[in-house]
This record gives C-alpha cells, structure tokens and sequence, in this order.
C-alpha cells in the first residue's frame, strides 16, 4: 500500500482512542466489593443447604453470575460464632434465588468482580466502536462519491450487496466478437433512452433478457455495454449472493436492490448467475431450500410489480438456463434470450484487437496467428493471454511482445505454470511414452487433429503435454472423428501398458480417462452413435428423457443404466484394443521419438510428423499441416 497521511490518521487515531478507553476501562470500576468477595473457608453446597434449612444462614451474597456465594452464618461448633464462608454454587440455581429471595435472610447478588470492569469496558467501547464505523463510513463515502465515472459504490455490505455505477464508461466497441447477440441488445438500449418511441404504439417493452452462454464470454461486459450506451446507472449482483445462511435475507437484498432501482430509473440491474436462485423450484436435495425459493418468489414478485415502461431492464446471465424455473421464463419476465456464446475465429481476432489496444506488440506479431493459436478461448481467456504475454515481455526486459512470449501465454493460460523437468530417470522414461503415445496416435489414426507439439516441460498438474491444433471451425464432429479422439485419449495409457507392461501403468492417464468416458459416454447417450440406436438418453445436466420428462438418472431403469455402461465399455475397449496395436506396429519410431524428446524436452509438429514419415505413410490429413 501507498503511505497516505489519510490512512495513518484513519488507522491510528482509532487505535489511540481504543487503548485510551481500554487503560480507563481497566481501572474505573475496579469494584470496592473486591475486598468483601473473599472468604477463607469454603463450604460445600450440600452443607450449605442443611445451614439454610436449619436457620444458621443469616446472609448471602452472591457473585460471580451466581457462581460464587459468600454465606454469612452461624457455626454451632464454634458457639455460635459467625463465620464467613464460601461455597460454590451448582450453576444458575435458580430455586435458590428465589428461596432465598422469599425468606428473611439478607440476600444480594453482585456483579462478578471481573464484571464490573468488563462491563465499564465494553459500556466504553460502543462510543469508540461507533467513532471509528463513523470514520470508515466517512472514508467510504469520500472516496466513492457517487456520479464518478466508472465508481463502484457498495450499499452496506451487511445488507444488500449490489454495486452500482453511476456511468459504467464502457460502450459497445469495448465488447467484440459476438456480433449476434450486440445486434440483439441494441435494441434495449433504445428501450432505455426512448421509451416513448415503444409505448405511443402500444408496444410492450419487455422487462427481462436472459443472456446464456459459458463463462468469460462477455456477458457481464455486454451489460454494461448496455448501461453505458444508454447512459444509465448499472445496479449488479451475483445470484450466489441473494442466497444467504439466513431466510429471508436474500429476499430482503431482492427488495433493496429494486427500490434502489426504481429510485434511479431509467437504469439497468444485472443479476450473475442467476441459476444460483432461479433453479427449478422444489428440486434441490431434500426437497428445496426455503430461503432460495423465498428469494426467488421475491424476484417473480417485483419483476411482475412493475410496469416494462418504467425504465428498468433486468438482465441476467446464465450458463445453465435448462435448471431455471419455468417461471422466471414467463411472459413478462425473462422472456427473451440472447445466446453469448465462444467466440469464433474472427471473433476472437476481433477481441484481440480491442485487447491489444493498449498493448506493444512486435511488428512481427499478427492478431490473426493468436486467434488461429487460441480455438476455443472465451474474451477472459484471450484477454488474459495478452496480459500474460506483456507480463513475460516485461520479465524478459523486451520492449516489445514478440512471438516467443505470445506462445509461452497461450500455453499457460490453457494448461497452467511451467514446471521444472524431471532429471533423466525410469518416470521421466515413463512419461515421454505416455505423451509420445498420445502423439503418435493422434498422427496415425486417420480421422485425429494434427500434433501441434509434444513437451516434456510439466505444466500445471501434467507432467508432459501434447498439443493438437483442432480444426478450425470444424462444426459437427463425426462419429469417426470421436473414436478418433478417443483412440488418441487412450494412446499415453496404450503405450505404458505396451511398454513397461499392464502392472506398471501409473495415475497419469486419470485425466486422460475422464475424458475417455466423457465422450464414449456422450456418443451413446446425446447422439445416439452406439447399437442403443438414435435416441437421446441423457441431458447434458445428467438428466435423463423419458417419455415426456427429464428426470434424474437415479430415475431410469437399471436395465437402461446398465445397457449404456455396457456400450460406453465396448467403445472405449475398441478404441484401446486400436491405440495398443499402433504402439506394437510402430515400436521402432516411438523408441526413437522418445529418445529425441529426452533429449530435447519438445518436439513441434512437423518435425515429428517428418520423423514418423519415415517409418510409415502418413493419412492424407496429417500431411499438410498449416503451421503458425
Ligand atoms: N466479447 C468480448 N469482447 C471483449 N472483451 C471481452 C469479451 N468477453 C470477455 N472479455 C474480457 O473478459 C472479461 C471478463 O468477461 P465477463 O466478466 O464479461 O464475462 P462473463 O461472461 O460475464 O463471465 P462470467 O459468466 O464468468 O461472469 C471482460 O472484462 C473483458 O475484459
Ligand atoms: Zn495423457
């Protein structure tokens, strides 16, 4: 942090004043009773109570919360003489206070002798505690004035956590590559700046747009866009914060969040996640979550208390609108829905270059190769590898990105840190098979993506990596093409069990698996590829169809679970049974590329596919390979 005279003052000032009152606190009510707390002997309650039922007992006093009793009373075997004694009590004894409350003995109960000191030092922190919440409000406030651009202003965290922003500065040549859904939402930026042009023809303006698509795709940013077209304030809050420990707290932020809105109408809310509350009522586990639907009937409630012309649009995103209760999806509420899906390739070239606006890059750097390098990367993804790529050019001391750091980028985005390489040794051994494996597969099987490269540099949690440039834009995937995947998946477990023999086949192919049975599962129960024939069997939420509903898969028969389980088997062994007989055909070259990559940490495409070239022919695809 920066040094500020303003934060020393606003974190001093309140220290200072809390050790004054703690100093005070300790010594202002030191009790004077202190000195008449004390008693030397001590009694047992049994015998306490035989005292008081046979009239010694001329005084009690009790301490300590009732803990403690000081009993003043008469002892028989000393002549009568008064003793002071002290007994602990059975906590809270309740019929003993009001016994002795009742009977003619002097009774009082004081304050514990710590009490008194706690009590006069917390009496004294509620005016420092509120002094320095003063303070911090006061800081709060100067520092967020509402009406600057781009501030974000948060309403009491304790109660309704929705930001706004007055301006949200951003427009729609912020937000590129969906085009589509940018076309679609234009339209509601009219509906917040002339609301007339719509309601003097009796046009309903619609209240609610439901965008969908995967994370990190613009959804967020495409609001705002909205917002800042407009030039309306822009109330946000994520789903998962409607939703509280407490019930009724989430449907108490609900009614915050729209009267704040109604106040600063013409405005636009935005609800994240939206499926965090706006799930299929009555289908949680255990039958529902009270304070979830409590919130969401909140949410129906104001959207329908409110009329389309009073300037308010709620959009809200999603990436899962199958859960959504049918009836946030209503006429009248979000009935309208804008897919913001990942971006193509001249969209990401598009969002590249709103990207590296601000960014230095070598004149040998084309946006066209990133976008080319990066299928399947959301606008986050892409704007966080131009990031990534001026971070290393600023480590490297380059003044500008070039290439090399572009590269290193994308690797890192997808597949996480670099690692340091393993030393020569029978894992290393282990691993370059497994990826060669991989490698070899996916150049051999006709139908697979081309390697892009091989690594034996770990990155994240993988140990080695392979690379394959999928096709561009490819669309619809075949049932061949799928094998082929598969085939390629199982070809760095096929080359261990080939090589060092079924016991030695190691953890590294787990995730290899997960993917295996991900696809070999899909193509039997999505799109109907297996002998259970064309029919679509299971939803992509795990849900199954039957007749006439999606229910869950505990639902379905075990006939049918087991038919799946068993075609899912046949697939995925098939495809095994290809990848071992390709390792066994091809030991000579995958002995060889093996070495090479020992050697070199990492192979690229075409010279791996040259060395495989030598040894066999290649399918005609793998054979002209558009390289970066
Ligand atoms: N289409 C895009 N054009 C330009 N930048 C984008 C685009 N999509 C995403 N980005 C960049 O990624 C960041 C994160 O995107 P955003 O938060 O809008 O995604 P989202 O779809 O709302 O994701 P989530 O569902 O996870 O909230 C944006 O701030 C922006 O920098
Ligand atoms: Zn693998």
């Amino acid at each position: 942090m920066k040094f500020s005279w303003k934060v020393l003052v606003l974190w001093t000032l309140p220290a200072l004043i809390i050790g004054f009152f703690f100093w005070q606190g300790a010594f202002a009510s030191a009790p004077a009773e202190m000195t008449k707390n004390t008693a030397s002997t001590r009694m047992t309650y049994g015998r306490f109570l035989e005292y008081l039922d046979t009239g010694r007992v001329k005084s009690v006093d009790l301490y300590e919360g009732g803990r403690t009793a000081i009993v003043e009373a008469v002892d028989p075997e000393l002549d009568n003489r008064m003793q002071r004694l002290r007994v602990d009590l059975p906590y809270n004894a309740p019929e003993l206070v009001s016994r002795l409350r009742d009977s003619n003995i002097s009774f009082d109960s004081h304050p514990m002798r710590n009490d008194g000191a706690i009590w006069g030092l917390l009496g004294n922190l509620v005016f420092p505690v509120l002094l320095i919440g003063g303070l911090f409000f006061l800081f709060r406030r100067s520092s967020n004035i509402p009406g600057g651009p781009g501030q974000a202003m948060n309403f009491g965290k304790s109660k309704a956590r929705f930001q706004m922003e007055a301006k949200t500065g951003i427009k729609f040549d912020d937000v590129a590559g969906i085009d589509e859904a940018k076309e679609e939402l234009q339209e509601v930026v009219t509906f917040l700046k002339q609301p007339e042009r719509f309601t003097a023809v009796g046009a309903k303006i619609p209240k609610g747009v439901l965008l969908v698509g995967p994370p990190g795709t613009g959804k967020t940013l495409l609001a705002k866009a909205i917002a800042g077209e407009a030039g309306v304030p822009f109330f946000s809050i994520s789903g998962s914060e409607f939703v509280e420990m407490f019930v009724g707290v989430g449907a108490s932020r609900v009614r915050d969040l729209f009267k704040k809105a109604k106040d600063n109408a013409p405005c636009l809310i935005f609800i994240d996640e939206i499926d965090a509350v706006g799930r299929q009522r009555g289908a949680g586990i255990g039958g529902g979550n009270d304070e979830r639907e409590q919130t969401l009937n909140q949410l129906l409630t104001e959207m329908d208390g409110f009329e389309g012309n009073t300037g308010i649009i709620i959009i809200a995103a999603t990436n899962r609108p199958d859960v959504l209760d049918s009836a946030l999806l209503r006429p009248g509420r979000f009935d309208r829905q804008v897919i913001v899906d990942a971006p193509d390739l001249k969209g990401r070239l598009e969002i590249l270059k709103v990207h590296s606006r601000n960014k230095k890059l070598a004149p040998s750097v084309s946006l066209e190769a990133i976008a080319r390098r990066s299928p399947g990367f959301t606008g986050a993804d892409l704007a966080n590898l131009l990031n990534e790529a001026a971070i290393l050019t600023a480590r490297r001391r380059k003044d500008a990105i070039t290439l090399a750091e572009i590269d290193d980028a994308v690797d890192r985005v997808v597949a996480g840190m670099e690692g340091t390489p393993l030393v020569d040794s029978k894992s290393k051994r282990l691993i370059a098979y497994h990826e060669i494996g991989h490698a070899l597969i996916g150049t051999l099987v006709k139908e697979h993506d081309p390697v892009q490269k091989v690594t034996l540099i770990p990155r994240g949690q993988a140990q080695g990596l392979t690379w394959f440039t999928p096709d561009e834009e490819q669309g619809l995937i075949s049932r061949s093409q799928l094998k082929a995947r598969i085939t390629g998946a199982l070809g760095g477990r096929a080359a261990e069990a080939e090589i060092f023999g079924h016991s030695e086949i190691t953890t590294g192919a787990g995730g290899d698996l997960q993917q295996v049975s991900g696809m070999a599962r899909q193509m039997v129960t999505r799109f109907g590829m297996s002998e259970l024939g064309p029919l679509s069997l299971e939803s992509q939420g795990g849900e199954v169809f039957l007749g006439r509903d999606w229910m869950s898969r505990s639902e379905y028969s075990e006939s049918i679970a087991a038919q799946i389980d068993a075609q899912v088997r046949t697939i995925v062994a098939e495809c095994y049974e290809i990848a071992k007989q390709i390792i066994r055909e091809n030991r000579t070259v995958c002995d060889r590329l093996v070495d090479l990559l020992i050697e070199k940490e990492t192979i690229d495409g075409e010279e791996f596919r040259q060395i495989v070239a030598e040894y066999t022919d290649l399918p005609e695809k793998q054979q002209f390979v558009p390289t970066l």
